[in-house]
């Protein structure tokens, strides 16, 4: 009977999927309408045609094409959104479970503070799960002693905490989130007196591991690991027991540290590439079948995701062709409000449950347990060992564990360090003349390595999986001031635009080899970076017309003003309706659109300006990791839901400059229309800077009222810079309105 059981259940929310086919069509129709009303301009004869307006017409008809463009694209997520159950106590017994390996990225000691790193090490060591069956990889690619020595620490304080974790089943397993919830009244369930002194022993030893690893930082403070970060030798360790046994034996995971060499004359493929060497490293060490990859701030906020995701990877009826169960990605510094949207309410909430309906969520970089044999290629066709050796290297090793893999028998694990074969697999030039990076592990050439590798998996005919259960399973850092959002932005949608100009493209790749629906939904993450070009478009154009008494759009009598009415009511009531049924309030709904717009003229643009600037050699791809240190008075401003606006002004001039030419045009307009009466004509250009001034509110807040160290602080480069743009942008399309 219990064999019979399923490991999960799918739901599908028929209202749901009703409600959004309907407004896809409805939107498609008049979408229609309004091409047909542009096309029947441009078509008409020219004398009838309204003078000098050629121009403005085309580029607002241009805009609102690639508008409709993407908004057909993001139809994909939205045909069959599903959502899913697990039972994972319907598993097989524990000693009937696979190996896991679990692999955290970290690179830079001084963005990525230590103590959280060794927080996600921690959390993940003490997962729900058979110790022995449990592998943690960490790669340094800072290279950075600091890490490796505070290794050793949290491995002693492992000793105690793993213990306690299991024994008092506690659900938060993060040292750091679990003693900050308590002390602010959360958390536990036990109140016995044994548990409150232990519970006090195991602080105290927190206490003195925090200690330890500021004693760590200050030994290791006169190193220059940003010089030799970049240069260095592999280096591998396995962070073990030393004799001075305090307490009784406890069975830990086995934990390695893995630093993979660098120089500066190769190419490192950032994380993709740190992902690659812990990939074979561990397979001549675990070899698990299966790994969860971690970024170094994404903790376990609870120990169940291991138990989670085998309930699809151990289903016959599923199991086969998964490749990967991703859990969302959740954060645990986000305020009610979130005013920079950083918890991506949209792609966790809403988009990749419409993945998931039908070939399965795309790779989002954290939070995902892979099978490891999907990332192998095609390494089964290579008939005899030298080309098995120009495909995935030279390690006798490594071929060795290809053959045997997926052996959930955990007695075979040696756990000795095959020390030179590990050194040769984290060497530099292992991968010269391979496939990796390009058919084997994850893939290079994006800093969006998930986005691409999860595409092509899903290319090559694997499967992925959403598991969203009601406790989130990881909680990471969230961006919370703008900087730090709009540098993240500019990095990501460099690399999503790479991955859609280069030959992967989704919309030419996808439909020969997976859905088309699906294919949609890769071509939407690819080229939404294009909404900068309509934004700036629609933030300029209609604005200077409206000044100038250029209509562009129907005039209220017409009966095709209805149609201009009806699609941005329609896809701004679609929009609400899904912010108000994922949990969102209408405020959230308002920050989300300001948040669209200020990154689709800044981030959007810049990554797409880098995207082109590569695409043509003349940059080359960079990683920035995004900072995870706090700072209080960031922090304050934050939690007040006030903008942080102390970024540079490569991000604020765009913004000012759109702003004063918004501002400027709707107050000019207003005077216009009185004046000469046309307000019928005149109505959508002006609604259009109104609403942009209103969301956009807080900008002008900072700008003008103030007064805060997070204001727009108006220096003079700042005001000179903005309004020279704003100049010349109007000049410029001023005289080519007249011109064309
Ligand atoms: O050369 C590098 C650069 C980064 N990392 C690690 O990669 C992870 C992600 O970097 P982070 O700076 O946190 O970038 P985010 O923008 O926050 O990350 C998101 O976007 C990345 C793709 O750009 C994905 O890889 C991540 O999983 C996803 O959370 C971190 O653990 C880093 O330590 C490396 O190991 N090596
Ligand atoms: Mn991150």
């Amino acid at each position: 009977m219990e064999e019979t059981l399923s490991l999960s259940l799918i739901h599908v929310n028929n209202s749901l999927v009703f409600t959004n086919r309907l407004h896809i069509i409805l939107h498609f129709t008049a979408l229609c309408f309004l091409v047909y009303y542009r096309l029947c301009f441009f078509f008409q004869n020219p004398q009838t045609r309204r003078g000098t307006t050629l121009f403005p017409w085309l580029l607002v008809f241009a805009s609102e094409i690639i508008l409709s463009f993407i908004w057909i694209l993001g139809q994909g997520f939205r045909w069959h959104p599903i959502s899913r159950t697990v039972f994972p106590e319907r598993l097989p017994q524990d000693d009937k479970l696979p190996l896991i390996d679990v692999f955290i990225c970290t690179a830079d000691p001084t963005k990525e503070p230590t103590l959280d790193v060794m927080n996600t090490l921690l959390s993940a060591m003490a997962l729900d799960y058979p110790p022995e069956k449990l592998h943690v990889y960490v790669s340094d690619d800072g290279g950075s002693s600091v890490t490796l020595s505070a290794m050793r620490e949290a491995w002693k304080f492992a000793k105690w905490w793993i213990p306690f974790c299991m024994r008092y089943r506690i659900e938060c397993r993060c040292p750091k989130a679990y003693f900050s919830a308590s002390e602010n009244g959360g958390g536990d369930s036990d109140g016995s007196i044994e548990f409150l002194a232990d519970k006090k022993m195991i602080k105290e030893k927190y206490e003195a591991f925090k200690e330890d690893i500021e004693r760590v930082k200050e030994d290791h403070s006169g190193d220059t690991t940003g010089i030799k970060g970049q240069n260095h030798p592999p280096i591998i360790e396995v962070i073990q027991e030393n004799s001075s046994s305090e307490i009784e034996q406890v069975k830990l995971p086995f934990l390695v540290y893995v630093s993979r060499e660098k120089k500066p004359s190769h190419p490192h493929h950032f994380k993709a590439g740190a992902l690659n060497v812990l990939y074979r490293v561990s397979a001549v060490i675990s070899n698990a079948p299966y790994i969860l990859v971690l970024d170094c701030d994404m903790f376990c906020n609870a120990p169940a995701s291991a138990r989670q995701a085998l309930c699809f990877h151990l289903d016959p009826k599923i199991s086969l062709s998964l490749a990967f169960v991703q859990f969302p990605q959740k954060y645990h510094n986000i305020s009610k409000n979130d005013i920079y949207d950083s918890q991506h309410r949209s792609a966790y909430k809403v988009l990749w449950q419409g993945m998931d309906g039908l070939r399965g969520p795309v790779l989002s970089g954290t939070g995902f347990y892979m099978k490891r044999e999907s990332l192998y290629g095609n390494y089964k066709i290579k008939a005899t060992d030298l080309e098995l050796r120009q495909y995935v290297g030279t390690s006798n090793g490594f071929i060795k564990s290809l053959k045997q893999h997926c052996t959930p028998d955990s007695d075979t694990v040696g756990h000795t360090l095959p020390e030179e074969e590990t050194l040769l697999l984290a060497s530099c030039n292992y991968e010269i003349g391979t496939e990796w990076g390009k058919e084997v592990g994850f893939l290079y050439g994006t800093v969006c390595e998930d986005v691409h590798t999860g595409f092509t998996l899903n290319c090559n005919g694997w499967n992925s999986v959403l598991c969203d259960p009601p406790q989130p399973q990881f909680l990471g850092n969230g961006t919370t001031n703008l900087n730090d959002l709009l540098i993240q932005g500019t990095r990501w949608y460099c690399g999503l635009l790479d991955i859609g100009l280069s030959r992967f493209c989704p919309l030419i790749c996808g439909p020969l080899r997976m859905s088309l629906l699906q294919s949609l939904c890769y071509a939407q993450l690819t080229y939404f970076p294009l909404y900068c070009l309509p934004l700036w478009c629609l933030a300029i154009v209609p604005q200077l017309c409206l000044v100038d008494g250029i209509p562009l759009y129907p005039k209220v009598s017409d009966p095709f003003f209805f149609i201009f009415l009806f699609i941005p009511l329609s896809a701004l009531t679609k929009h609400l309706v899904e912010v108000l049924s994922t949990g969102g309030t209408i405020r959230k709904w308002i920050i989300e659109q300001r948040i669209w717009m200020i990154s689709s003229i800044t981030s959007h643009l810049y990554g797409c300006l880098d995207a082109l600037l590569k695409k043509f050699g003349l940059k080359e791809a960079s990683f920035l990791p995004t900072n995870k240190v706090e700072d209080d008075e960031q922090t304050r401003l934050y939690q007040m839901d006030k903008f942080d606006f102390r970024t540079s002004n490569m991000f604020l001039v765009p913004m000012v400059a759109l702003l004063i030419i918004n501002i400027s045009c709707f107050i000019g307009g207003i005077y216009r229309v009185l004046s000469v009466g046309d307000w019928d004509k005149m109505f959508i250009q002006l609604l259009l800077p109104a609403y942009i001034i209103v969301v956009n509110s807080p900008i002008i807040e900072g700008l003008v009222i103030r007064k805060d160290v997070g204001r727009i602080y108006p220096s003079t480069a700042l005001v000179v810079t903005s309004n020279i743009l704003a100049t010349i942008i109007t000049s410029t399309i001023y005289s080519l309105l007249r011109k064309v």
